[in-house]
Order: C-alpha cells, then sequence, then structure tokens
C-alpha cells in the first residue's frame, strides 16, 4: 500500500542556515505518528514544509503517493491534508456551529459537486452537527466560540480540521496549555476522531505521545536520529543521549 505521507531529501534553509537538513520519512496509511525534539529542533518548521506554508530548499513530499512538493497550502488541503496550528484558529465571534460549517465549506465548497446538487444547506448542517457530536460540543453550538474554555477552543479547532474529511490530520501541539483531566479529554478526542486516518502530530507531552503514537520520530537539529515504536524509540541509546535524558518518557514533559 502507498505510505499517506512519503518525505525524500526534505531540506529548509533560511538564508545561510539550514534548518531542516535531509529528512526521509514515510508514513503508512492509518499510523499515528508523532514528531518529538528539543525546543528549536525545526517540528514546525517541518509541519510548515509538509502541508505547504514553506517552499522546500531540497527534496520531496508526497501525499498518498502524488507529489505536492511545489503545491499550495490550499491545494494539498483539497488533496486530503489538513492541519491544526500551534495557536488556536478560530473566527470567536461566530458561533462554534458556524465554525465548524465553515470549515466544510472552505474544504467541501468548491470541490464537490454534491454539495452544490443535493440540498446544500441541510447537507451541511447535518454534517457540521455530527461533527459537534463527535468533539462534545453539540449542546454548545450556539454559543459564540471566543466564550469556550480553553480545552474546548482547542476541541473546536480539532473538529474545523477533520470537518473537510481530510484523510491526514496534522496537529501541532493538541495539548500545548491543559491540565492534566482536559489533557486527558483531548487525547481521547484526537484518538477518537483519528479512528482510521493518519495523524501527524507535534507534542511536547511525553505522556500524550507515549499513549497516543503508533511510531515516533524523533528530530534533533534538523535530522531524525530516530523512527520506531514507543518503545524502540523509549530504548534507544542515541534518543536517551540526544533528548529524553532522564525524563521518564512515561510521564515527563520534555522540552
Ligand atoms: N521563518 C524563519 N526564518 C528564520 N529562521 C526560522 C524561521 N522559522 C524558524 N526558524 C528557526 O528555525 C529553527 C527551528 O524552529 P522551529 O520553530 O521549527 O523549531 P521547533 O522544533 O518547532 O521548536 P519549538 O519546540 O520551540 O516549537 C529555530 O532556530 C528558529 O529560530
Amino acid at each position: 500500500m502507498t505510505a499517506a505521507l512519503q518525505m525524500q531529501g526534505v531540506r529548509k534553509s533560511f538564508g545561510p542556515t539550514e534548518i531542516i537538513r535531509g529528512i526521509d520519512l514515510e508514513i503508512p496509511t492509518g499510523e499515528r505518528h508523532a514528531i518529538i525534539g528539543p525546543n528549536g529542533a525545526g517540528k514546525s518548521t517541518l509541519f510548515h514544509l509538509i502541508s505547504g506554508k514553506y517552499s522546500k530548499t531540497a527534496g520531496r513530499i508526497l501525499l498518498n503517493g502524488t507529489e505536492v512538493t511545489e503545491l499550495q497550502p490550499y491545494q494539498i488541503n483539497r488533496m486530503g491534508l489538513s492541519r491544526s496550528f500551534q495557536i488556536t484558529n478560530i473566527f470567536p465571534r461566530l458561533s462554534v456551529f458556524e465554525n465548524v460549517r465553515c470549515g466544510l465549506l472552505w474544504s467541501m465548497g468548491y470541490r464537490n459537486s454534491f454539495w452544490r446538487l443535493v440540498d446544500t444547506e441541510r447537507a451541511l448542517n447535518e454534517r457540521a452537527a455530527q461533527i459537534l457530536d463527535e468533539i462534545g460540543l453539540l449542546e454548545r453550538c450556539d454559543l459564540p466560540a471566543g466564550v469556550l474554555a480553553y480545552a474546548e477552543q482547542r476541541a473546536l479547532e480539532i473538529g474545523i480540521t477533520i470537518a473537510g474529511g481530510a484523510e491526514v490530520i496534522m496537529l501541532d501541539e493538541p495539548t500545548a496549555g491543559m491540565s492534566h483531566s482536559e489533557t486527558e479529554g483531548v487525547v481521547e478526542l484526537i484518538r477518537r476522531v483519528t479512528q482510521g486516518r493518519t495523524l501527524v502530530m507535534v507534542e511536547h507531552d511525553m505522556g500524550v505521545v507515549f499513549n497516543l503514537a503508533d511510531r515516533i520520530s524523533v528530530l534533533v537539529y534538523g535530522e531524525i536520529i530516530a523512527t520506531g515504536t514507543p518503545e524502540e524509540v523509549r530504548a534507544s541509546k542515541a534518543v536517551q543521549e540526544a533528548y529524553l535524558g532522564a525524563v521518564d518518557a512515561g510521564e515527563g514533559e520534555a522540552h
């Protein structure tokens, strides 16, 4: 089966400084994959390269076997890759419901003639309600999104990210700034909504990473020093030396 995401020799320089220094990685369809690494390792930059926000200095990126290296973010999005951002990215004055509808319209409105031919309003509303139910916000659907609690806003953002039905979901620090119980809730939510999809996430909370990820890639100074199952990464001497150090991978927060 073709991998959901393939990176081949991907490099990125800002001016004379090479930040991403040759990434080769294959993420199979249906895998939950976490990218971890110290601050400044290049995780966000790699995310921006995959989603098309940054152009690549060298290398190729393929989505479901099709090269997307030179495409714009919206084109990559319409080919089935959807990402969230580190900073909550919702419309605070629109209702929770409208936020999800916007996500749906953006991803599907122009692409799929079904939405134009068949009772568009009803289909959209039904799908939005379904997503709100999935993310546990159906009862709060009429509130302005800006009044939701922080964890609810992040859940809404995940709802918007999955709204268009993308097969590859990228989440950037989905539990950042959350309490322990909020984190547990969001981990369960992510597990549920990524069922049968491919997940690529950047996350600092090692508890979340080791709980959710099927495989983990460790990025240090723009290079992947290890890729493997949580057990393999936990046992890797190179990873321990370069990154995890004394942190208990099952519990700690590492930066
Ligand atoms: N647009 C840019 N122009 C110049 N340098 C940049 C740019 N974006 C990132 N960098 C540099 O690239 C390096 C990697 O940054 P990046 O944000 O990708 O790391 P990160 O692993 O996501 O870090 P963190 O865990 O703190 O979010 C940093 O040294 C940063 O200063």
